[in-house]
């Protein structure tokens, strides 16, 4: 079949993984890029499980998709990175269960020292063969801080390419959300039973880990018909309990509740998060939606230090450029707790910048920033579990 748009290329890395194995089907059926939108796919995970990837890239051949064009394997990152349109990394220390044991690590600081290496090196080749243009989606955990330390790496990639997952979060919020309506049956004039999908301009602010919070006061509830406006999600569900402290448990929480179930970290609600990011990258937000992505810090309305990788309201038009919503307005709890977050993630960034050898950057508040800093060293913090 003749497609008019010319073919995009995009790079899964972690392709041998079990979120890569949900997200590639998506891809290749037209989900992410739109139906019409042909693509190659090119897969890359590490030398011992290039027969694994084979079978992917088998299985994906036996789909018979419409739009796939190709579909390749790759051990190499220079080979895989070279020209592509979109990369999306989910290439990371194995954390399942069935993993071997000697290869898992759980706690944030043994992931981050171990993902350090692969987002050095993959950065190294961004910076060899990419184009300017390509973008980059960070899943791989801790989301934000590879995000940094890939595009630190990546120089010939401009740093507004880059973006970090929080789309999961906000999905698992919406999903809650829309369940408790559901539970009330709160509104009267709108008798349909609600997914997540009905919630939109939630915001989840800060890093995918427990300092993130979930915030509903710009959410709507969108109506069955399009031509209807909007109804304010807090002008229907006046619970403060429920909005400020169950929801926010509820999605720090998630995570480890698959895990404990299912004895493995989320893959298929975690690829549906990326194609939602990912789709609206290309595409753009629609009118009037705002999404939660984590962004380059450089210079913010909310004043969260410069040079972290933080997520923020976003808008985006087709094919990426975003930009930053402004004017939402923050009580002092909700200040402190994006301060907390990017805290947290300013001492993430100076135990990577360590690991891997870059400079680090003068601290805005140097007491408060080396103190994290050195707790997160000495392993003060490594007990802190990462976010699934
Ligand atoms: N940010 C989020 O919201 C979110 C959600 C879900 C999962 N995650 C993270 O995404 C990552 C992938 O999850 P998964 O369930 O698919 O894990 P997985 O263990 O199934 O897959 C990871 C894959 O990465 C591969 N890999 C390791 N080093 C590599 C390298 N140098 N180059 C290429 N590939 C390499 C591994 O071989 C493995 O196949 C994990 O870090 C997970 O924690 C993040």
């Amino acid at each position: 079949m003749q497609f008019s748009k010319p073919t995009l290329t995009v790079c899964v890395t972690g392709a041998a993984g079990y979120t890569a194995y949900n997200l590639v089907y998506l891809i290749a059926s037209g989900e992410v890029f739109g139906h019409d939108q042909p693509v190659a796919l090119r897969l890359l995970d590490i030398p011992l499980l290039q027969a694994k990837m084979e079978g992917v890239q088998m299985e994906l051949q036996d789909c018979a998709f419409r739009l796939l064009k190709d579909v390749s394997t790759h051990t190499s990152p220079d080979a895989a990175f070279k020209n592509v349109d979109y990369a999306i990394l989910l290439s990371a220390i194995p954390r399942s269960e069935d993993a071997d044991p000697m290869l898992r690590c759980n706690n944030r600081l043994d992931v981050l020292r171990a993902n350090t290496v692969i987002f050095k090196e993959h950065g190294l080749a961004f910076d060899r063969v990419a184009k300017p243009t390509t973008k980059v989606v960070v899943v791989a955990n801790p989301s934000a801080t590879n995000a940094l330390i890939v595009s630190s790496f990546a120089k010939s990639v401009p740093k507004e390419n880059f973006t970090s997952l929080a789309w999961l979060d906000q999905n698992r919020a919406a999903a809650h959300i829309a369940a408790r309506l559901n539970e009330d049956k709160l509104e009267s004039t709108v008798p349909l039973q609600h997914t997540g999908r009905d919630i939109r301009n939630l915001i989840v602010w800060g890093n995918h880990s427990d300092t993130m919070f979930p915030d509903t006061r710009q959410a709507v509830i969108v109506q069955p018909k399009p031509e209807l406006p909007p109804v304010k999600l807090r002008a229907v569900l006046r619970d403060d309990g429920f909005l400020l402290k169950d929801l926010v448990d509820h999605v720090r929480q998630r995570g480890k509740a698959i895990v404990r179930k299912r004895q493995t970290t989320p893959a298929m609600s975690a690829a549906r998060a990326v194609a939602d990011h990912v789709c609206a990258l290309h595409g753009g937000t629609r009118e009037g939606e705002t999404v939660s992505m984590g962004v380059y810090t450089n210079g913010n309305p909310y004043q969260v230090a410069d040079g972290l990788f933080f997520s923020f309201p976003v808008k985006i038009k087709a094919g990426g450029e975003w930009h930053i919503v402004k004017n939402i307005q923050l009580d002092e709890s909700q200040r402190d707790r994006i301060q907390a977050s990017a805290r947290e993630l300013a001492a993430e960034r100076h135990a990577a910048f360590i690991l891997c050898g870059i400079a680090l950057p003068e601290p805005a508040s140097p007491v408060k920033e080396s103190t994290e800093a050195a707790s997160m060293d000495t392993g003060a913090t490594a007990g802190a579990t990462l976010e699934p």
